[in-house]
């Protein structure tokens, strides 16, 4: 069985609603980035053990939020020794505008994938107003307004987000052989 890990940052529970959906799709462990940007040494083995890891983040001001990005620094270390080449990637954004700018979070992510090697797994799934309403097949892209609780978020962002989940983990199994 594929080891899938979904890693994220969330600052008000929305982006971690999404996770929660992408981890159930694809039998993941949730791993959150803290409120300072750190994670465990534990939260760091279990990326590392991972044979993919699924980025997440809220779009804050047009990209991944500061406490990502610091994770994301601190991945270097793991491009300096090439230790997640080969890993499979993929990717969600939750923010309040329909557009938002998320793509430049969900590129931000493509770009660390590709930094350390790995291998992205795009969202296929078409845009039929409910599932992918979005319509990006970069990443999962989920949409809630500005005032609005995580349980709000539309459930056919979550269904996307779920089915992108399961994707991520059988286009692992494929990989794995
Ligand atoms: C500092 C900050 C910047 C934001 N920038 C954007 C933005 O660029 N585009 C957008 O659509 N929403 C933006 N938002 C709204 C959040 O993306 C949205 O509320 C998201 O659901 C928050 O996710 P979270 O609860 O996981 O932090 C911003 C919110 C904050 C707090």
């Amino acid at each position: 069985m594929a080891k899938v890990a979904v890693v994220f940052h969330s600052g008000y529970g929305h982006t971690q609603r999404v996770a929660q959906f992408v981890a159930e799709g694809a039998g993941a462990d949730l791993v959150a980035i803290d409120a300072d940007g750190n994670l465990t040494d534990a939260q760091w083995a279990t990326l590392d053990a991972a044979d993919a890891v699924i980025f997440g983040s809220p779009t804050y001001m047009g990209m991944a939020s500061w406490q990502f990005k610091k994770f994301a620094d601190a991945t270097s270390k793991k491009w300096f020794t090439g230790a997640w080449k080969d890993k499979v990637a993929g990717g969600f954004t939750c923010s309040a505008s329909p557009s938002g700018d998320k793509l430049s979070t969900i590129q931000y992510f493509i770009t660390l994938a590709m930094q350390q090697g790995m291998i992205w797994v795009g969202q296929p799934a078409m845009n039929d107003g409910t599932i992918n309403r979005i319509g990006s097949n970069s990443g999962v892209m989920a949409q809630v307004g500005p005032t609005s609780p995580a349980e709000d978020i539309p459930q056919g962002d979550l269904d996307t987000a779920k089915a992108y989940g399961q994707r991520v983990t059988e286009v692992t199994t494929k990989l794995r052989g």
